[in-house]
């Protein structure tokens, strides 16, 4: 383990102690944003616009976080979002990442732009998710899908939000356009082994999910969901799960704030299937709104890069502890045992009343 007080009492520490090893122009890759970063920003700021109004004497009790998730068992509703590019926080990259997930007990999403075999980050450990860009050529896209089950992936989750890349003007600035020599994506691999490069695709609509049905019986979730309407056709179109993200405000800068775009979309999904979020979470309580405000679970994205970048598996396992920590004393605090007995009610933006 890691002394504490080596890595970080929170995540902002431990941003601040990635900050100081990692090169210059990786930092900016991995806490960049698209445009003006108004969406990286207001992702955070919409948790510091939510109030908490704690119920007391509910003889709540121990609280127990554990919930399963399309099939897979976690230990607590916060996941590992999938992030690019792990190597360039740490040598060992992916596989240490999932080492952390594995031993915290909780999913490890793992990026299409890994930097790791998939079998290899399979081997360290589960459950895994596997996120998968859709590309034009779906006989490639087969190729992956089919590599990522072979290796364990008990979830496709399917990246909306890119039909073109996002403009970020830090990596614009450096000239950082790609991996540095020696570090691939090493699950592009086509039939013949070679490495595809990364595409976004622009031509893609709702046809795309039966067509991924048919490459697998693993549960779909689609990433990237802000609009309620397409909340609404996401269901209709058999998704297993809605992610509301905007790629930690790497995509469309202005995009509103993933807690902002919350509420909408739950209304309209209606129970009908899980709704995940990512963006912006950086403490237990902000984990607790997002649950109470009709999350079942949440990712986490650049903290856990940040831990990754300070100490490998065991910087990602601390990240981890520390919002675990944090939401189990911040559920006790409002008088709830279990994340899925919040309720909105506890949450106010502050108006009277
Ligand atoms: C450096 C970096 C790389 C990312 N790479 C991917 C990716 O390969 N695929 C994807 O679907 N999302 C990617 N994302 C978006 C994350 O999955 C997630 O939506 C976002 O980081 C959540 O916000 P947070 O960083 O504020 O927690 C990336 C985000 C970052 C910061
Ligand atoms: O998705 C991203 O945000 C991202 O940074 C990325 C970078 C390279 C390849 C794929 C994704």
């Amino acid at each position: 383990m890691l002394a504490a007080d080596a890595v970080g009492l929170n995540l902002a520490e431990v941003a601040a102690a990635a900050r100081r090893r990692l090169d210059p122009v990786h930092w900016d890759f991995f806490a960049g944003g698209a445009g003006n970063e108004r969406t990286l920003r207001a992702n955070e700021a919409a948790f510091a616009r939510r109030w908490l109004r704690p119920r007391v004497l509910r003889a709540a009790g121990e609280r127990d976080l554990r919930l399963s998730l399309f099939g897979s068992p976690v230990s607590m509703p916060v996941l590992i979002a999938p992030t690019a590019f792990h190597r360039l926080a740490h040598p060992e990259g992916e596989v240490a990442t999932a080492r952390a997930a594995a031993d915290a007990g909780t999913v490890m999403v793992v990026s299409m732009a890994a930097t790791r075999p998939v079998e290899e980050i399979a081997a360290a450990g589960g459950p895994l998710w596997f996120q998968l860009y859709p590309h034009a050529d779906l006989e490639f896209t087969a190729t992956v899908v089919r590599r990522a089950v072979a290796a364990g992936c008990r979830a496709l989750v399917v990246t909306v939000d890119s039909p073109v890349f996002g403009r970020r003007e830090r990596d614009l600035r450096h000239g950082f356009v790609d991996l540095p020599p020696g570090l691939v994506c090493e699950n592009m691999r086509d039939a013949d082994g070679r490495v595809r490069p990364i595409e976004m695709n622009a031509g893609v609509g709702w046809e795309l999910i039966g067509a991924l049905r048919g490459l697998t019986s693993l549960p779909i979730l689609l990433k990237g969901v802000l609009h309620p309407a397409d909340a609404r056709l996401a269901v209709e179109h058999g998704v297993d799960g809605v992610l509301v993200s905007n790629h930690g405000g790497r995509q469309l800068d202005g995009a509103l704030a993933t807690l902002d775009a919350l509420p909408g979309v739950v209304a309209a999904v209606d129970g009908r299937v899980p709704v995940l979020v990512d963006g912006g979470l950086r403490r237990g309580t902000d984990v607790l709104v997002a649950l109470a405000l009709g999350a079942t679970a949440v990712l986490l994205g650049r903290p856990v890069l940040w831990g990754l970048a300070v100490g490998g598996a065991a910087g990602v396992r601390h990240v981890l502890d520390l919002v675990r920590a944090d939401l189990d004393r911040a559920l006790a605090l409002v008088g709830v045992a279990r994340p899925g007995d919040l309720d909105a009610d506890l949450v106010t933006t502050g108006a009277p009343g």
